[in-house]
């Protein structure tokens, strides 16, 4: 990427996190603090139907289906908080993920390393995904222990330079209120959402000077999030096609690969399946936004909801 790219899409992107216009489609930067007017709205409902309106249907063409459900973290198994480090999961939410995963292969896919996020899941006996799909963890085939074993780093050439990134951007941020920056193993995410708007031009700043010393990065946004990962073809739904490969199940049409998510990074995702042609993607967003998903679910308490009947149905299925 050019000098001039990364600034002009740092400028884009600082605006797009200051444009609270309610006519405007919004990016997920901007995420909170929206409304929109009633067509649009509708319109918008319209293309990407509430999962929970539409669930007969959906389970309707899933019948005869093996289900694979892949599930973001943050905004979508928890509620998006200021601290980071407190995003935690409800106990009632583990318990209706530890059910999903008695009845259908399920994958965690997340920006945070897949440590963090394995520490705040722990549930044994399912994928992990963490750094954006650049840190892919499974079950165990021996069936000794409880353990996920490490089944694709495609980013490991980059850990010493993440390292390296994240103490300078620590260093460089320091002086600047609310700032952090988080160490995501194979990536970094520098915080915006505890910095008061006046700052965010200064730290997006600090984040250009970054990338123009470290030019084999690439800069993505989230939700009040920049990030920094490597420039490798790597994201999401990349991490979606190598677990469905090595389940055996990638050439199978008798799969439906269900991916929850809410932030821009899932988008990959979403656009994967809809690539496939096979597999339902649903947003969780409470605005419009532009996505790729057929669904949508407005926040983790409706994918609770979601989660929940999912199992129900496939009890009832199978007479139990
Ligand atoms: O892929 P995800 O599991 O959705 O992770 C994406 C990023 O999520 C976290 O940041 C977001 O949630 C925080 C806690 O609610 C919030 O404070 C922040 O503003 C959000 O962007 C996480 O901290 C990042 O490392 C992830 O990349």
């Amino acid at each position: 990427m050019k000098i001039t790219d990364i600034s002009g899409k740092i400028e884009t992107l600082v605006d797009s996190l200051r444009d609270m216009s309610p006519t405007r489609v919004r990016s997920s930067f901007s995420d909170e603090h929206v409304s929109e007017n009633d067509d649009e709205r509708s319109s918008w409902i319209a293309l990407h139907p509430s999962a929970l309106d539409m669930f007969e249907q959906i389970m309707r063409d899933a019948e005869g289906k093996q289900i694979i459900m892949f599930l973001d973290y943050d905004g979508t198994l928890s509620l998006i908080t200021e601290d980071h480090d407190r995003a935690y999961i409800t106990d009632e939410m583990r318990e209706v993920v530890k059910e999903v995963a008695t009845y259908f292969k399920t994958a965690i896919i997340s920006g945070r390393s897949t440590d963090k996020v394995q520490s705040f899941v722990k549930l044994t006996g399912i994928h992990y995904a963490g750094s954006h799909g650049m840190d892919i963890k499974g079950p165990t085939n021996t069936d000794q222990s409880n353990q996920e074993e490490v089944m694709f780093q495609p980013a490991s050439d980059y850990l010493p330079m993440i390292d390296e990134v994240v103490n300078v951007l620590k260093e460089k941020t320091k002086s600047i209120p609310g700032a952090t920056v988080e160490h995501n193993k194979f990536c970094l995410t520098v915080h915006f959402r505890r910095v008061d708007e006046t700052g965010w031009a200064a730290l997006a700043e600090q984040v250009r000077l970054v990338l123009i010393d470290y030019p084999k990065l690439r800069l993505t946004q989230g939700r009040k999030v920049l990030e920094l990962r490597p420039s490798i073809k790597w994201d999401k739904g990349k991490a979606l096609e190598f677990l469905l490969n090595s389940l055996g199940i990638a050439e199978s049409k008798d799969v439906l690969p269900v991916y929850i998510g809410d932030d821009r990074t899932d988008e990959d995702a979403f656009k994967v399946l809809c690539e496939r042609g096979q597999g339902l993607g649903i947003v969780v967003s409470k605005t419009i936004k532009e996505t790729y998903a057929s669904y949508s679910l407005q926040d983790p308490s409706q994918v609770k909801e979601f989660l929940e009947r999912l199992v129900k149905w496939k009890k009832q299925t199978l007479g139990e």
